[in-house]
């Protein structure tokens, strides 16, 4: 297993309380190596908040989270972050920020060039190099920041609603890349969202969550014989659809 959710709980002071808000409650989680899971819920039910543990940029209360069998105990270049805004260095140029994360590997000059030029290319943003930010539209910034997080090499890709700030067509065409990007390089992906669509195209499972405390619903496999075409009008797609809706749904009205 490439990463697992052993029993995880997170909880958050609240001011003037002597009891925490649980954030997360005794969730456990597997993603294989080379897996694409998608993870879906409602609003505030702590999907941030679980990424934010598999990035180690916040610990866990009780639980344990691990990497390849070993404890997650702070942030490493072993895993890319793309978040929904990601901060792109506005004084640099789409070029330069995917160089960044090769300057903290210490990578020599040339290669790194060589490097960001190909994740730019791999991306669809050849000619582009020399733009700075806001020369460049949402989703090509979108695209330079997974080519900034790619361009390292991290086995995982950790997701944070990366399209939903993006215009639908644009949004499918990216979704559309990562799939070919994660296809050509086998990078264990999570991805979170609150979009059945984008869970049900992009994710091999989905993993559907309750409202706070967040817990894991259901894990939902999806496949498809093939991606081809308009995937999305497919009855097999609406059946995923539906499932997933009705997991949500269930989980929205309260049972009496
Ligand atoms: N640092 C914090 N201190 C206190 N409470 C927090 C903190 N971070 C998150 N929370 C709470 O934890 C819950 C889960 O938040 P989280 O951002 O993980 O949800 P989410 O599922 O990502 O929501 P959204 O889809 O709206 O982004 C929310 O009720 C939020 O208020």
């Amino acid at each position: 297993m490439k990463i697992e959710l052993l029993d995880v709980t997170k909880e958050f002071p609240v001011r003037d309380s002597g009891t925490p808000f649980t954030a997360l409650s005794g969730v456990s989680l597997s993603v294989a190596s080379g897996e694409f899971l998608t993870l879906v819920g409602p609003s505030g039910c702590g999907k941030s908040t679980l990424l934010d543990l598999l990035t180690g940029l916040a610990t866990p209360t009780r639980g344990e989270i691990r990497l390849d069998g070993v404890p997650v105990t702070g942030p490493g270049l072993d895993r890319g972050i793309v978040f929904q805004q990601y901060a792109l260095f506005p004084w640099r140029t789409a070029l330069a920020n995917v160089e960044f994360g090769l300057e903290a590997k210490a990578v020599p000059r040339r290669e790194r060039r060589e490097l960001a030029g190909h994740y730019l290319d791999l991306v669809g943003l050849t000619g582009f190099a020399e733009r700075y930010p806001h020369e460049l539209s949402g989703g090509m910034r979108q695209r330079v920041a997974i080519a900034r997080s790619l361009a390292y090499d991290p086995a995982v890709l950790l997701m944070d609603e990366p399209f939903a700030a993006l215009d639908a067509q644009t949004r499918e065409s990216l979704q559309e890349e990562l799939l070919r990007i994660w296809q050509a390089t086998g990078k264990t992906v999570v991805f979170i969202t609150h979009g059945i669509d984008e869970a049900v195209y992009l994710g091999q499972r989905v993993a559907v969550m309750t409202p706070a405390p967040g817990r894991i619903r259901e894990v939902v496999e999806v496949s498809f014989d093939s991606r081809e075409g308009d995937l999305r009008g497919t009855a097999r797609f609406g059946e995923y659809r539906h499932a997933i809706w009705s997991l949500l749904r269930e989980e929205a009205v309260p049972v009496a």
